[in-house]
C-alpha cells in the first residue's frame, strides 16, 4: 500500500467552483476532449445514452478521423470507469464528490481516465483538462481541478486499486468489482451465475470492461459471412454461420454500406446464436407460423424474418412501444413479418396458433455492459424484480400462443440468476413446459457448462452475456 504521505496535500479548491461570469474566453482548440465533456454531462444532467448522443455530437461538429477516435475512448472510456474514477477521485479530494460542481466532476473523470488507462502523457492529461475547465469555470475551479489531477499522478491505476478497493481477501468480489470498474452488485450477480469468485469472475469482469468488437450478421438470402467480411474487412465470426467481427473502435458501424443497403445488421454474435437456436429445434408437423414476441427495434426479427422467408414461412412480429415497432417496420420493410403494436401478455393473437415463439424479453442489460458505456452505474439492484415479473408473464403467455409440439425460445441479455433460471424453472414448472437441452442448438460452441440452458460470455465466447432458454409445449 502506496503512503499518502509522498503525494502532495489534498486540494483546497473553491467551495463549490463557482461559474465564470466575466467576459467570455476564446473557445479551447480541443474538439475530442471538449465533444467527450459535452457528451459526459449529457449522461450525467439528462440521462442521455452516451452511444447515442456522441455520434450526434460528432456528426453535427464535423468531427472527423483521430479526433472522432479520441472522443470516442475518452466518452466511452470514462463512462465505463466511472465508479472506479470517483473512488480514486474521492481520495484526492478534499471535500465529498457530491459538493463538487457538476461540471468539474466530469472534467476531472475525463482527466483521470487519460491519466490512468490511456498512454496520452500525464502534462498532457492534466493541461488539457485543466484549460477546459478555466475555459468553461473559471481559474479557481481550473486550480482545484489542477490540484486534484496532480494528485491523481502520483501512482498508477493499479496502485490506486489497492489503495480503493476492499481487501482482496476479505471480500474478493468487491476488490474484484472495483478493479475492472462494476458496480458491487453487477460483480455480485456474475459471480452467482459463474459459481465462482475467483478466477473465472476476473475474466468475465475485465472481458466486460474492455471495448467489445463490433458484430455484425450478414442477412440470410442476401450475403454470406464471407462476402460481408471481404466487403467491411472484417473477420468471419467463430459461431454463427452469418457472423463478421469487426475490430474494436471501426467508427460507426451504421454508416457501412453493407448496413445501409440492408445486407447486414449490426447484431452481437450471441443474439444471432440464439435467434438462430429457435430455428434449428425440430419440429413434428406443421412449421410456417413463428412469432417474435418482444421485437424492437427489430434485430432478430430480421434475421428470423429471412430465414422465415427462405423456409416457406411467415413470422409476426409483436411490439408494445409504438415507436420501435415502426423500427422494426422499417427493418423488415421486405420480409414477410406482419408487425403487430401490442403488449405481447395480451397480444390478441390466437392462443396455440404459431409453431415458433421467440421471446427476447426486455431485462436488466447486464450481459451487454460492455457496449453500454454508461449502463452499469445507471442500473440498480431494484431494477430487477419487475423485470423477472414481465419475463415470466411474457414467458407465459408464449408457451400459450405456441401450439402443442411447438418451442419457445426464452432469450434475455443478462446472467442474472433472477432473470434467467430462475424465470424459466418457474415458469416450466406452472405450465408444465419441457426444458429443452439448449446445448445441442448451439453446435460447435465450447464452454456451455453443464445445461439445459445455455449461458454465453464475453470471456469465453467474446459475446454478450446471453442466455438461452428452449421450451416445448406438451403436445
Ligand atoms: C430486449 S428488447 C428486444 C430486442 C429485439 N428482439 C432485437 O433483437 O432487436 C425487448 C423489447 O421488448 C419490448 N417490450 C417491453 N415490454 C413489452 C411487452 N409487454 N410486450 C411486448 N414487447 C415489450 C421493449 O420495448 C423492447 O423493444
Amino acid at each position: 500500500m502506496t503512503q499518502r504521505s509522498s503525494r502532495p496535500s489534498r486540494p483546497r479548491g473553491p467551495h463549490p467552483p463557482r461559474r465564470r461570469t466575466g467576459p467570455a474566453r476564446p473557445p479551447v482548440e480541443d474538439p475530442a476532449r471538449l465533444a467527450a465533456l459535452d457528451a459526459l454531462r449529457a449522461v450525467r444532467q439528462r440521462d442521455a445514452y452516451a452511444n447515442l448522443v456522441l455520434p450526434g455530437l460528432l456528426r453535427e461538429r464535423r468531427i472527423t478521423g483521430r479526433d472522432a477516435a479520441l472522443a470516442t475512448e475518452l466518452t466511452y472510456g470514462t463512462s465505463r470507469a466511472q465508479g472506479l474514477l470517483d473512488a480514486i477521485l474521492a481520495a484526492c479530494s478534499d471535500r465529498p464528490l457530491s459538493e463538487v460542481d457538476g461540471s468539474v466532476l466530469d472534467a476531472l473523470r475525463l482527466g483521470a481516465y487519460q491519466l490512468l488507462r490511456t498512454r496520452i502523457p500525464s502534462h498532457a492529461a492534466v493541461a488539457s483538462t485543466v484549460d477546459l475547465v478555466r475555459a468553461e469555470l473559471g481559474s479557481g475551479a481550473a486550480g482545484f481541478a489542477n490540484a486534484v489531477l496532480r494528485r491523481v499522478t502520483a501512482q498508477d491505476e493499479a496502485g490506486w486499486v489497492d489503495e480503493v478497493a476492499p481487501d482482496e481477501e476479505a471480500d474478493p468480489i468487491g476488490y474484484l468489482a472495483m478493479a475492472h470498474a462494476h458496480p458491487r452488485w453487477v460483480a455480485q450477480a456474475f459471480a452467482e451465475a459463474l459459481g465462482s469468485r475467483g478466477e473465472p469472475l476476473r475474466e468475465a469482469l475485465a472481458a466486460d470492461d474492455a471495448r467489445p468488437a463490433v458484430h455484425l450478421a450478414a442477412r440470410p438470402g442476401e450475403c454470406s459471412a464471407d462476402e460481408l467480411a471481404a466487403m467491411t474487412g472484417g473477420d468471419v465470426a467463430p459461431y454463427s454461420p452469418y457472423g463478421v467481427r469487426l475490430e474494436a473502435g471501426a467508427g460507426d458501424p451504421g454508416d457501412l454500406d453493407p448496413v445501409r443497403e440492408k445486407l447486414a445488421v449490426v447484431q452481437d454474435e450471441g443474439s444471432q446464436l440464439c435467434a438462430l437456436a429457435l430455428t434449428r429445434v425440430p419440429l413434428a408437423g406443421a412449421d410456417e407460423r413463428w412469432l417474435d414476441l418482444c421485437a424492437g427495434p427489430g434485430g432478430k426479427a430480421v434475421m428470423l424474418g429471412a430465414l422465415a422467408s427462405l423456409s416457406g414461412a411467415g413470422l409476426d412480429a409483436v411490439e408494445k412501444a409504438p415507436h420501435r415497432a415502426e423500427l422494426v417496420r422499417k427493418a423488415v420493410v421486405d420480409l414477410p413479418v406482419t408487425v403487430h403494436v401490442a403488449d405481447g401478455r395480451d397480444a390478441g393473437l390466437p392462443s396455440g396458433g404459431f409453431d415458433r415463439v421467440l421471446v427476447d424479453a426486455p431485462c436488466t442489460g447486464l450481459g451487454a455492459l460492455r457496449r453500454r458505456p454508461e449502463a452499469r452505474w445507471r442500473r440498480k439492484p431494484s431494477d430487477v424484480a419487475p423485470l423477472a415479473r414481465l419475463q415470466r408473464e411474457l414467458l407465459t403467455s408464449a408457451l400459450d400462443l405456441v401450439r402443442p409440439g411447438g418451442v419457445v425460445a426464452y432469450v434475455v441479455c443478462s446472467p442474472h440468476l433472477s432473470e434467467t433460471v430462475g424465470v424459466v424453472a418457474d415458469v416450466a414448472r406452472r405450465t408444465g413446459a419441457e426444458r429443452l437441452d439448449a446445448r445441442a442448438f448451439f453446435p460447435d460452441v465450447p464452454a456451455l457448462g453443464d445445461g439445459p440452458h445455455v449461458q454465453l460470455w464475453p470471456h469465453l465466447h467474446g459475446t454478450d452475456a446471453m442466455f438461452c432458454a428452449l421450451l416445448r409445449r406438451p403436445a
